[in-house]
């Protein structure tokens, strides 16, 4: 099946399963504390590596112990689609290993 926009209604079921999660502008947001710029930078790298393998690709700011994510789908003019809540619930696993309370 082609990938299509969801609804505001869809986005936000959705989200009620994803605690953290938020969609602003017209992006799928999350922010990640962790516990060290280090602990920070090597949740990037993961990330990048689930992102290549789906061929999803947020975007991704490294902060001072922070990494902040938004995340939308290119192909269908920036509106957010299932794609980017199946990358999403990929990070928020990815996360856990990493030591980020849900
Ligand atoms: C050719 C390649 O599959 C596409 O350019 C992919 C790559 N990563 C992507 N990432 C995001 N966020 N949206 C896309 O539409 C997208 N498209």
């Amino acid at each position: 099946m082609a990938l299509a926009p969801l609804s505001q209604q869809e986005i936000d079921d959705k989200l009620a399963e994803l605690p953290g999660w938020a969609f602003q502008g017209d992006k799928l947001t999350r922010s990640y504390r962790l516990g060290s710029h280090f602990a920070a930078a090597a949740l990037v790298v993961h990330i990048a590596q689930v992102q290549d393998e789906l061929d999803h690709h947020s975007d991704l700011v490294l902060g001072y112990h922070s990494v902040d994510l938004s995340v939308n789908t290119h192909s269908v003019g920036g509106a957010v689609t299932e794609k980017d809540f199946g990358l999403a619930g990929r990070v928020e696993a990815l996360a856990r290993t990493h030591g980020v309370k849900a």
